[in-house]
């Protein structure tokens, strides 16, 4: 999981950026002392403008309290340092002016670096964020350290690899050491890392296992997109009695942010549908009930949710089987509420997109097992995730998202969300999320998260007496949480 999303995820659970990286730059420090072969070696810090760089200026203080002599490179001019976090750091520096075993140096262009390096010098200049070709001054100070008869200590990355793919696009730094945080990041390898050490920085697993509003960065918009490149999600459902759960699930997928959404549905409940908005494209079907399933209207969507309003029927029952008989097995699909009833594991194991989005009592018929307290409900959707492809999002107070064995839980949400329609809410929302081209795992937390969240906006105003409608104007409010 990236180490944004990891971060924020921890700050939420209260645990502040700044003292993660306090945490990290010690403990870089440990390892550097630990790496010198005596206590004054000279030692050069090239820092950059963002987290990395934050790293580095905390294990420079670090550093000169154990007597070494320090000297910090920074890559960039000091307004242009990015997090708030190194510029706390940048002033904290800056004011130890007593010790003299400490120079600090702004490095603006190229020309501002020493000719030669020697010693041990720390690569804090580009971490898990770096983005595009090396800029100067980063470049030459590439080149000057890989250059240099130094030992080389990299930071979380060593600067120019890229941490998830292990890719180097143009040049990077050569390690001795890479000192790399909470855990190995994908694309290290000893090749161009060195030896890799792991600091733990105390993040709890909670960070990982909770959804979190750093999930929310998942969510990308590219700003030159046209319409309809962020999403087409098709709603299938309704019947004579329930013709609100579809529209509810297709104003919840609007509000999520997808771009167009068309519902399905009989005609006994296509004009009530579309007298709810004029954001809803209703289709509607020449029978009272889901009869027979548009596979045209099913081929131009980005995501697909059966379910809300269907109401179980021989008729029903039959367009469904050919549903899943006729789309392929890559079609993102989320099956919710009545088409829970009609699908039978065996037909859709090995559908690889597919959300099924049960409470307690579907996730029982469906898998045959159930538990009452959190750790046996994790035991069996854990083992029932490993018998499809497909991800499972477990509703209930915490709310369990698996698929193959593993396991993130969601704990937004409240008492007030009994009331009918919030399912339907939820179904929208997640598959919003897939047509926004996020994996239908991310999606399924990621959905549970706002889900429940718009659920604990609305409560700050209406304590529980709240509708699923009620639910839906919070939606946006709760995606931005980032
Ligand atoms: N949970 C943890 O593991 C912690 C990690 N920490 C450190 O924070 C960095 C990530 O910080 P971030 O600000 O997101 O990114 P970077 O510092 O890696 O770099 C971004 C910085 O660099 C500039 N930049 C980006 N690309 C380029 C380029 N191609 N050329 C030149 N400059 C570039 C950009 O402008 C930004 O300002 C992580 O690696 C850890 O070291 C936290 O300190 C503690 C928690
Ligand atoms: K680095």
């Amino acid at each position: 999981m990236k180490t944004e999303i990891i971060d924020r995820n921890a700050e939420y659970l209260g645990i502040p950026r700044l003292l993660l990286m306090e945490n990290a730059g010690r403990c870089l420090a440990e390892k550097i002392v630990s790496i010198a072969e005596t206590e004054n070696e000279k030692i050069s810090i090239f820092c950059g403008s963002g987290g990395n760089g934050g790293d580095g200026l905390v294990a420079a203080r670090h550093l000169v309290n154990r007597g070494f002599k320090v000297e910090v490179f920074l890559m960039t001019h000091p307004q242009r340092i990015r997090s708030k976090e190194t510029i706390k750091n940048w002033e904290i520096i800056n004011n130890m002016t007593y010790s003299d075993n400490l120079n600090v140096n702004v490095v603006l262009d190229s020309s501002y670096l020493p000719s030669s390096v020697d010693g041990i010098i720390v690569d804090a200049m580009l971490g898990t964020g770096i983005k595009g070709k090396i800029r100067e001054p980063i470049r030459s100070a590439i080149k000057l350290i890989n250059d240099s008869n130094a030992v080389v200590v990299a930071v979380d990355v060593p600067s120019g690899l890229d941490p998830t793919t292990g890719k180097i696009s143009d040049i990077a730094v050569k390690a001795d050491y890479t000192i790399t945080f909470h855990k190995i990041k994908k694309g290290l390898d000893t090749k161009t890392a060195g030896k890799i050490i792991v600091c733990d920085i105390g993040i709890p697993k909670e960070a990982e296992v909770f959804v979190g509003p750093g999930d929310l960065i998942r969510i990308k918009r590219n700003p030159e997109s046209h319409k309809g490149e962020n999403g087409k999600v098709l709603i299938i459902g309704g019947s004579p009695v329930y013709s609100g759960a579809p529209a509810l699930s297709g104003l919840a997928a609007l509000q999520a942010g997808c771009d167009l959404v068309t519902i399905l549905c009989p005609k006994t409940a296509a004009p009530v549908i579309k007298s709810y908005s004029p954001d809803l494209i209703v289709k509607e079907i020449d029978s009272d009930y889901v009869d027979k399933i548009d596979m045209e209207l099913v081929e131009k969507s980005d995501s697909i949710v059966i379910g809300p309003g269907l109401e179980e029927n021989p008729k029903t029952r039959k367009a469904f089987k050919f549903l899943i008989r006729e789309i392929d097995d890559t079609t993102p699909i989320v099956i919710d509420a009545d088409a829970l009833k009609l699908v039978e594991i065996e037909d859709i194991k090995d559908f690889e997109n597919i959300v099924l989005t049960p409470h307690l009592g579907e996730f029982k018929r469906l898998f045959k097992i159930s538990g009452k307290d959190l750790k046996s409900k994790i035991k069996y959707v854990t083992s029932a995730s490993k018998k499809i492809n497909g991800v499972i999002l477990l509703k209930g107070k915490i709310d369990i998202i698996a698929q193959n064995g593993k396991i993130r839980l969601n704990k937004t949400g409240n008492p007030g969300m009994t009331v009918g329609g919030t399912g339907d809410v939820l179904s929208g929302i997640v598959a919003s999320l897939i047509s926004q081209k996020l994996r239908p795992f991310d999606a399924a937390c990621l959905g549970a998260f706002i889900n429940g969240k718009a659920g604990d906006l609305a409560s700050e105003i209406y304590g529980y007496n709240f509708t699923a409608t009620k639910m839906l104007k919070f939606i946006p409010k709760a995606m931005k949480l980032k």
